[in-house]
């Protein structure tokens, strides 16, 4: 699992955490990490020309001391200072001490433009709001050179807390983060200016709560988590996932459904609806009844919503089931917001933005600037497990003590049709093998994104290979 904790409890932790240390040995860890990170992104270090953005916080601390130890291992190493008067000062005395120079943000475009890497020391987890105008200046700089860039503990300018962009920011090519990660480093729009994320040890781990605010599953939990048949299993003990959805306009819909659920760890796959026909003619292993979903028989739980079109019917008589149900697509429409929050099983809904936004009553935008905050929000107004899906899809549950899953594995690939209804089936087969929602949705989410990548491999794909694609992915977590 990888976690990510918000920038009042790493400043708790490391308060807790410095008074046992002596002086100044924190940031000595952080700044040995990063430079050892700098000179592995620059492969030579000796020759290198290294410009360091300076701020005038602990970040600037970090990136200054880092910029010593490189200039002691023969790089030329310049420091811009943002804020000349405010700069910290041991640490900039330990870079002139190994012979580092500085300069003025105003005669900074030539080292910039020369350098070989740029560390971005301007704000940490101090900085609120996007770059001031002197930094964005030097952050077109920086893009307009061919340096690498790397952000000390976050691109400057992003929300640490959220993932949100409110102006400019700054983009890496890595991120050298500190103790734990920040959830700005895992959730989009921020996520993009990361590059990839390295995480150094500073012991900041003794000192975190076990619980962190953000998380992101990895393989080895999901191989945990997925169901295994025993030998005992029938298909009763492995679950029965129902499929209510589709419509005469949209039969497709079902068939995705029974799609993903099919190979997604369910002992059978139980369809009520409009479109038996199609589901029959593309999977005959599927049991289909002519009642609605109370009366259709055994079912571990249901999904409903995909390609309902107008029909509140199937969806209203799911929900009124006391199994978990998935709500998706046209059943988010569908669903009266007092009929979710009145279950005694859970459910887990799964809108994209834009669907979210109509939920909410927000636009579509507002969701993607700000997408912890818009899950958070429809988790708590269902009482429900909500997964947003999209560039980075998020996970929260219905208690705000609860860490917000991240899903790692997504790719723009799965922006294409049917692939939801692919997904929905999925989930609901996990609930219905009796993984836990967040746990469902999460390893849903998970499952779907690799499925994804392995039916696209570089090229465009379609729902259905990627529902095609799910056993391969199961192999290989197992494996
Ligand atoms: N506290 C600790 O124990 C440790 C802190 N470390 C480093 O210290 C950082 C936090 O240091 P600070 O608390 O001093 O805060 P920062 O260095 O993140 O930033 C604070 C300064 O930036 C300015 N600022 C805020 N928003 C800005 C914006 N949008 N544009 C430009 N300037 C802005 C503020 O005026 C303030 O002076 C961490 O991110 C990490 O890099 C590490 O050394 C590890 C140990
Ligand atoms: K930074």
């Amino acid at each position: 699992m990888r976690s990510a904790h918000r920038v009042e409890t790493v400043r708790s932790a490391e308060r807790t955490l410095m008074a046992q240390l002596p002086p100044g040995a924190l940031m000595q860890r952080a700044a040995a990490g990063l430079a050892a990170a700098c000179a592995d992104a620059l492969r030579r270090v000796y020759g290198s020309r290294v410009v360091l953005l300076t701020g005038s916080g602990d970040n600037g601390g970090d990136t200054l001391y880092a910029g010593a130890r490189l200039a002691r291992r023969g790089a030329g190493v310049t420091a811009v200072l943002l804020n000349p008067d405010r700069t910290h000062p041991d640490a900039l005395k330990a870079l002139l001490r190994a012979g580092g120079t500085t300069t003025t943000p105003s005669a900074a475009a030539q080292p910039i433009a020369r350098a070989d890497l740029v560390l971005d020391g301007i704000v940490g987890i101090g900085g609120k709001g996007g770059l001031r105008p002197d930094a964005a200046h030097l952050a077109e700089l920086v893009t307009a050179s061919h340096a690498t860039v790397v952000a000390v503990d976050l691109p400057s300018g992003i929300e640490p807390d959220t993932g949100e962009i409110h102006g400019t920011a700054l983009r890496a090519d890595l991120t050298v983060t500190f103790g734990t990660h920040k959830p700005g480093l895992l959730i989009d729009p921020a996520r993009t200016y990361a590059g990839s994320v390295r995480l150094i040890d500073i012991g900041l781990a003794s000192t975190l709560p076990a619980t962190p605010d953000v998380e992101s599953l990895q393989h080895a939990d999901l191989a945990a988590l997925l169901p295994h048949p025993a030998a005992e299993s029938d298909k009763y003990r492995r679950g029965v996932v129902g499929i209510a959805a589709g419509s005469a306009r949209y039969p497709g819909a079902a068939v995705l459904a029974v799609a993903g659920a099919l190979r997604s760890g369910a002992g059978a796959v139980r369809y009520v609806g409009p479109a038996a026909d199609a589901v029959l003619a593309r999977f005959p292993e599927t049991l289909v009844s002519d009642s609605g979903p109370k009366k259709a028989g055994r079912v571990q739980a249901w999904v409903t919503g995909p390609g309902a079109g107008d029909d509140a019917a199937p969806v209203t008589e799911a929900l009124s089931t006391d199994v978990p149900v998935l709500l998706d697509a046209d059943g988010l429409r569908l669903a009266d917001v007092a009929a979710v929050r009145a279950r005694t099983a859970p459910t887990v809904m799964t809108p994209h933005a834009g669907e979210a936004a109509a939920l909410l009553g927000v636009a579509r935008e507002e969701v993607e600037s700000a997408r912890l905050t818009a899950v958070r929000e429809l988790a708590r107004r269902y009482d429900a497990t909500v997964l947003l899906k999209g560039s980075t899809t998020l996970i929260a549950g219905p208690d705000d003590a609860t860490p917000v899953r991240v899903n790692p594995t997504g790719t723009p690939w799965l922006a294409t049709a049917g692939s939801g209804d692919v997904l929905s089936g999925l989930t609901g087969s996990l609930l219905a093998a009796g993984l836990a929602p967040l746990d469902a949705a999460s390893a849903a989410a998970y499952l779907h994104g690799l499925a994804g990548r392995y039916a696209a491999n570089g090229a465009p794909t379609a729902a259905q290979d990627v529902a095609d694609a799910l056993p391969q992915v199961w192999r290989d977590i197992r494996a």
